[in-house]
């Protein structure tokens, strides 16, 4: 079963209201086997900022839509911080079970009553700390016990009003309306301002949808009287999974907790109880592109416009800080009912540093860039260039690029050819432009996600049928920026190229079992280290091109991976490079 089929299999990206009673799901199908990414190659997710995501809308430039973040005061350190380090460690053992879900979203509905937070007050003395959670990635836990029993709490910044934070400080980014004049909330360790006895301020609510490391709630700030959404999974002992999903999971909360932007969805904060590790995010009520997609058919182009310009704007924003998503496409990103749109689902994103190359296998084969099928010697920033470019033909078309090909079809088509997804004739020149821009193999001619922003496609008052434009910078393939040539040269400076196989490695790879973890395109050995594919969207076709969306159509491709071979490393390392199967490679 390929691996992205094993992670997305079962998970319902959609909103609760949209799931039938009848879609139940076997809870293997759920059972979720994403690993770290090779520490070698990426070391560290996200190296905290100065800038912390606390910032203000107020500040928001006009350009890319950025907001200027403010870092914080740092708190006394005088101050009495009993429960910065205290007793009670607990080893790193614990696993997420609700990774898996067979229930309907009536089912996970019912509101649970108030919980016990292991966040601690800024009034308690709590020092503001890193937003990691320390045993998630191996560490030593640092654990609080605020009613005897063994706990453990994320600290994040203190909120503003917090004792030691300035009142000049501005406002944390929040959904709020930036004139709410509401302050954000610190769940954890910052302004959770939990009861005296730990009871969270936070309530859950509706049951959402289920995502590959836990299930997504509703909730609400009952001390602000705010929307949030709840992204939470189960810690439970003695799970041989938990340590690398709740890893999975760390990543997430330490690469969003450095973001604010208008375009992405905002950290507030997370508790980590004895059951339940919770994530509040911005609550964004639209639902995913694919949602409107599935509901109500491929957008225009001046819907793609937009939402192109507000992805990218995001997406600069994230590549500025060096950091790549690695799963942009239709269901990772969210529509506020303005019709802003919010860049979710971080569990891949990776900080790319100098002296790093990305080997891992991540993402969604359909919306994959070449080089990353190909893992040949790493890949850069430009990989969500090209998933933007997927994404505009997702959004075009209602079906994501390549859709006609069952999905290992799709990879060798991705990887091993030099042909492009279509792109429909009825888009403008300028749109086809921009999509080719985007979809160029060779990474290192990429456009940026910034100077993408600067193309005729997404100018605001750009024309938006079929265009004659003669203008000098026009992008309509015959003009100022032939696609062939690099426009942007260096601009992804951790890019190898890629040699292209040779008709004899074809017909090798061809002969060969595929899959996406023991595919022999992946020709490196440490990429065996790191495979987790995001898989298409459930209710995506494959390979049945006109039949809609249609998960069971695709769940039952025999091309699914099996399970094992992600829970398993040594299973896929049989593809290493000393494996029987490499030699045939070479
Ligand atoms: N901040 C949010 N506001 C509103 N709905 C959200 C939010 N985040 C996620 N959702 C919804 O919750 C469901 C599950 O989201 P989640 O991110 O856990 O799944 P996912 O995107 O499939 O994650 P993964 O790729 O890790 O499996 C989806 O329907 C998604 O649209």
């Amino acid at each position: 079963m390929p691996t992205w089929w094993v992670r997305k299999s079962g998970k319902n990206k959609d909103d609760s209201h949209l799931l039938q009673p009848t879609q139940t799901r076997s809870v293997s199908d759920k059972t979720i086997r994403r690993v770290s990414a090779d520490s070698k190659s990426s070391p560290d997710p996200v190296t905290p900022s100065r800038c912390t995501p606390r910032c203000s809308r107020e500040f928001a430039s006009s350009g890319s839509g950025e907001k200027k973040c403010h870092p914080l005061p740092l708190p006394s350190l005088s101050t009495s911080v009993p429960n910065d380090h205290v007793s009670g460690s607990v080893s790193g053992s614990a696993s997420v079970s609700s990774v898996s879900s067979s229930g309907s979203a009536e089912d996970q509905s019912q509101p649970t009553p108030p919980r016990k937070s292991n966040a601690v007050s800024p009034k308690a003395g709590t020092r503001p700390t890193s937003p990691l959670h320390n045993r998630f990635s191996g560490m030593t836990l640092e654990s609080s016990s605020t009613d005897g029993r063994s706990s453990e709490y994320h600290p994040l910044p203190l909120p503003p009003g917090s004792p030691t934070t300035s009142p000049s400080v501005v406002l944390p980014c929040s959904p709020a309306s930036p004139s709410s004049g509401v302050q954000g909330s610190w769940v954890v360790g910052g302004g959770s301002e939990s009861s005296p006895l730990g009871v969270s301020k936070w309530k859950k609510g509706r049951f959402i949808g289920s995502g590959t490391f836990g299930k997504v709630y509703q909730g609400f700030n009952s001390e602000e009287g705010r929307i949030c959404a709840i992204k939470e999974v189960k810690v439970i002992s003695d799970d041989k999974n938990s340590k690398e999903c709740l890893k999975q999971l760390n990543q997430e909360i330490n690469v969003l907790s450095q973001l604010c932007h208008p375009n992405i969805v905002q950290y507030y904060g997370s508790e980590l109880s004895e059951e339940t590790l919770s994530v509040y995010l911005e609550y964004v009520s639209g639902g995913s592109i694919h949602k409107l997609l599935t509901e109500y058919g491929a957008f225009t182009e001046p819907v793609i416009q937009n939402y192109t310009r507000q992805i990218l704007s995001g997406l600069a924003y994230l590549h500025g800080r060096n950091t790549v998503h690695r799963d942009i496409k239709g269901a990772n990103i969210l529509v506020d009912p303005n019709g802003e749109i919010k860049l979710a689902d971080f569990g891949m994103a990776k900080h790319v540093t100098a002296y790093s190359t990305m080997l891992s296998f991540t993402g969604s084969p359909y919306w994959m860039a070449p080089e990353v099928v190909m893992h040949k010697n790493g890949y850069t920033l430009a990989v969500d260039v090209w998933s933007v470019g997927c994404t505009i033909l997702e959004m075009a078309t209602a079906k994501p690029p390549w859709s006609q090909f069952e999905g290992v079809a799709a990879i060798f088509k991705i990887g091993n050819s030099k042909d492009m997804p279509e792109i429909p004739d009825h888009l403008s020149n300028d749109a086809k432009n921009f999509i080719r821009l985007c979809l160029q193999r060779n990474p290192t001619v990429r456009p940026t996600a910034a100077q993408l922003l600067e193309h005729p496609f997404l100018r605001v008052h750009s024309p938006r049928v079929a265009s004659t434009s003669a203008s000098p910078r026009s992008y309509d393939g015959s003009s100022a920026m032939p696609i062939r040539e690099p426009p942007f040269p260096g601009r992804h400076p951790v890019f190898h190229p890629i040699k292209s196989p040779s008709r004899e490695n074809v017909r090798a790879i061809t002969s060969l079992p595929v899959s996406p973890c023991s595919s022999p395109l992946r020709q490196l050995g440490p990429a065996y280290k790191s495979c987790f594919l995001s898989p298409p969207h459930p209710s995506y076709a494959f390979p049945v091109q006109d039949s809609g969306y249609n998960h069971a159509e695709f769940a039952a491709s025999p091309f699914r991976f099996k399970k094992d071979a992600l829970i398993e490393p040594s299973s896929y390392r049989a593809q290493a490079p000393s494996s029987p199967f490499r030699s045939r490679l070479v």
